[in-house]
C-alpha cells in the first residue's frame, strides 16, 4: 500500500481520530501548543510514533511552508465501493444523496466539496478514474479531515455508473448555469445524484444526457458561472434545506 503526507493540525487530528493508519508524525520544534498538544496526546494514547524536528526538516519532507508545524505520513487513502454509499444512507434512514463529480481537476475544489459533503450530510462522492484528481495529500488538507468520513468511489465510466444507479432508484440532477430549473424550485425528497461539472468544460455531453433534470443557480452579475465547489456547496445545502426541518441537526 502506498503512503501520503497529510499536512496541518486539523487533517492530522482527524486522521488519528478516525483510526486512519499513520506511520509517523513530525512536529516542528516550538510548535507545541493548543491543537498540537492535542495531537501529541492522541498520538501517545494510540501508540503512534512522533518526533520533534526543526521546521526545515518538515519543509524538506513536503516541499511547502504551509504546514502549521505538523506533518504525518499515512497510508494512502482508500476508495470506497458504491455499496458503502448505499449503506451509509440506509444507516441514517435517508434517501440516498450522492455527488457525482464529472472530471474535477483542482485538488482544492475536490477537498472543499468533500468538506461540504460531510457538513451537509451527503452519503458519498463518485469520481471518474481518468482526467480527474484523486485522493491526494492536497485534497486531504483542503477537506480539513472530512476525507476520513466521506466515502469516495472511483469508477471507470461515469455515464455507465449513472445507468447502474438509475436501476437502483436514483434520479440525477445535473447542474449548469444555463439549466432550465432554478435550484430553489427543485424537490429532493427522492434518491438523488447531484452532478457537478468540471472547472473548464462543465458536464460532458454523455453525462448531461443521463440527467433527469438540469438545475441552475441564478447568476445576476456579469460572470457566467460559479466556481465548481461553491456551486456544489450551494446545491448540497439546498438538498439539506429541503430535506431537514429547521432545528433538527
Ligand atoms: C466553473 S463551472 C463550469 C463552467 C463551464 N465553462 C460551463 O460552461 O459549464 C463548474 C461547474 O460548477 C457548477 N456550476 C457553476 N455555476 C453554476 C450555476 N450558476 N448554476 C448551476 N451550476 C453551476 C456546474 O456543475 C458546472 O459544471
Amino acid at each position: 500500500m502506498g503512503s501520503e503526507f497529510i499536512i496541518g493540525r486539523n487533517p492530522v487530528l482527524e486522521a488519528i481520530r478516525s483510526g486512519h493508519p499513520i506511520n509517523k508524525i513530525w512536529i516542528g520544534e516550538g510548535s507545541q501548543k493548543g491543537q498540537v498538544n492535542q495531537v501529541i496526546d492522541l498520538a501517545k494514547a494510540n501508540g503512534i510514533q512522533y518526533q520533534f524536528v526543526p521546521k526545515k526538516k518538515i519543509e524538506s519532507l513536503i516541499d511547502s511552508q504551509n504546514h502549521q508545524g505538523i506533518v504525518a505520513s499515512v497510508a494512502a487513502y482508500e476508495y470506497a465501493q458504491l455499496e458503502d454509499l448505499f449503506k451509509k444512507a440506509e444507516e441514517k434512514g435517508e434517501d440516498p444523496f450522492f455527488l457525482i463529480l464529472d472530471e474535477i481537476e483542482d485538488p482544492h475544489n475536490l477537498g472543499s466539496i468533500i468538506r461540504t459533503a460531510d457538513a451537509s450530510g451527503a452519503h458519498g462522492v463518485i469520481i471518474p478514474k481518468r482526467r480527474a484528481v484523486g485522493l491526494t495529500a492536497t485534497v486531504a488538507k483542503a477537506s480539513t479531515g472530512a476525507i476520513e468520513y466521506v466515502p469516495v468511489v472511483r469508477v471507470t465510466n461515469l455515464a455507465r455508473t449513472m445507468d447502474e444507479l438509475k436501476k437502483r432508484g436514483l434520479w440525477f440532477a445535473g447542474t449548469d448555469a444555463k439549466g432550465d430549473t432554478d435550484f430553489r424550485q427543485a424537490s429532493f425528497d427522492l434518491p438523488i445524484g447531484l452532478v457537478i461539472g468540471s472547472e473548464g468544460k462543465g458536464m460532458s455531453r454523455l453525462v448531461k444526457e443521463k440527467c433527469d433534470f438540469l438545475l441552475s443557480i441564478p447568476m445576476q452579475g456579469k460572470v457566467t458561472s460559479l466556481n465548481a465547489s461553491v456551486a456544489a456547496s450551494l446545491l448540497m445545502y439546498e438538498v439539506l434545506r429541503k430535506r431537514n426541518t429547521i432545528g433538527l441537526k
